[in-house]
């Protein structure tokens, strides 16, 4: 939900400097796996954020489930961004909340998901998570900007309280630090003394991001940033987020947008009816050898720019997944071996027949 254009905005946002992508993958060790490193300063350093088994179903009436995430499992560096990728209703935003320790009364959770101070997401108590995870550990740009704000209050006093609970400045510096917190966003000051509901779809936007980036928490997640945005802004708010994660920060973005994705992202995690089914370099997922997984290969040629070729057929229920890979109604390389789910590596594609190429090769 956006609010309406106030018309005579000027979203004067400081130049954007060209994109810098983190050149390296995640230095984990982890399970007897080891993926490898560019960055030899990282190795030492745990993961901001490692996610084991991380599953969330919803108890429905009936004793009937849906099961929203299954068994997500990834690590994210410092310095590195994660574009988590999927249709809609895959189970993307419910994997963001349950990091947050927002699901509702129905869900179960089952796994881990360690901060680097050693922290489980998963099991820390409801304490813990507003007084110290939440904004200090673990930002949130929210999916939907002006239904975050609160409306009947003006930026500047948002900002402002943000600022008096997570980083303790007092006035008379606070008006100063209100204004700086704006500007991080590139939120024009000369709207800061307006109400939600008199800003556009795009400063709603960046008013959520410049209090998502108070706390400067060392993991950042933003759960579709960019909705509603024209492209321009797109990629101002996008590289506004990647300038926040610098060296010493992570960010998990989760988007629909491929183009914003491959802008920012280091590594890509597709998810498919609850699953992560591939997760890739973005330079390989994008470039070549493409991805190696058929729904996140279909994914990406469905985009009008490349192939502009739907997908047949539509992701199955999460509330009455099949045995084997969920995506195999729906493949055309599928076989019997499909019958059995296809594990996951650290890096790599969750499916029977992973090789690019075999997508090219006739079929017998
Ligand atoms: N409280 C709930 N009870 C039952 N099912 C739920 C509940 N909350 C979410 N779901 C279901 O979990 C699934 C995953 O939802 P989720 O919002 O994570 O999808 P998503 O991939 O983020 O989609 P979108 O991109 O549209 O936001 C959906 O089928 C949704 O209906």
């Amino acid at each position: 939900m956006t609010g309406p254009s106030t018309g005579a905005e000027t979203e004067t946002a400081a130049p954007v400097p060209p994109t810098i992508k983190a050149g390296a993958a995640t230095p984990v060790e982890a399970a007897g796996e080891t993926v490898a490193s560019a960055a030899s300063a990282a190795q030492a350093a745990p993961p901001v954020l490692s996610v084991r088994g991380l599953s969330v179903r919803f108890r429905m009436r009936g004793g009937a489930h849906v099961a929203a995430v299954t068994g997500a499992r990834f690590d994210l560096a410092a310095g590195e961004c994660l574009a988590l990728v999927g249709e809609s209703g895959c189970g993307k935003s419910v994997l963001a909340s349950a990091l947050l320790g927002l699901l509702p009364e129905n869900a179960e959770t089952a796994g881990s998901a360690f901060l680097g101070d050693g922290t489980d997401l998963l099991t820390a108590d409801e304490r813990t998570l507003a007084r110290t995870v939440r904004g200090r550990r673990v930002g949130l740009v929210p999916q939907s900007p002006a239904a975050h704000l609160t409306p009947v209050r003006t930026v500047r006093s948002q900002l402002e309280e943000t600022l008096r609970e997570l980083t303790g400045v007092r006035r008379p510096e606070l008006r100063k630090a209100g204004e700086a917190a704006a500007e991080r966003a590139a939120f024009p000051l000369g709207h800061l003394d307006r109400y939600p509901h008199e800003l556009s779809g795009g400063l709603a936007q960046r008013a959520a991001t410049a209090l998502a980036l108070i706390g400067d928490a060392p993991l950042l997640l933003a759960d579709e940033p960019t909705t509603g945005l024209d492209r321009d802004l797109v990629d101002r708010t996008v590289d506004e987020l990647r300038r926040h994660v610098g060296d010493d920060r992570a960010l998990l973005m989760i988007t629909h947008d491929l183009a914003a994705a491959e802008r920012i992202a280091d590594r890509v995690a597709v998810m498919y009816a609850s699953r992560i089914v591939e997760i890739a370099d973005a330079a390989d997922f994008f470039g070549e050898p493409g991805p190696r997984h058929p729904y996140a290969r279909g994914l990406l040629n469905a985009l009008p720019e490349r192939e502009f070729t739907p997908i047949p057929g539509m992701p199955p229920e999460l509330s009455a997944l099949p045995g084997g890979c969920a995506f195999a109604a729906r493949c055309e390389l599928a076989d019997e071996a499909c019958r059995s789910v296809p594990a996951l590596p650290l890096s790599g594609a969750a499916c029977h027949h992973p090789v690019a190429a075999a997508l090219e090769a006739p079929r017998a």
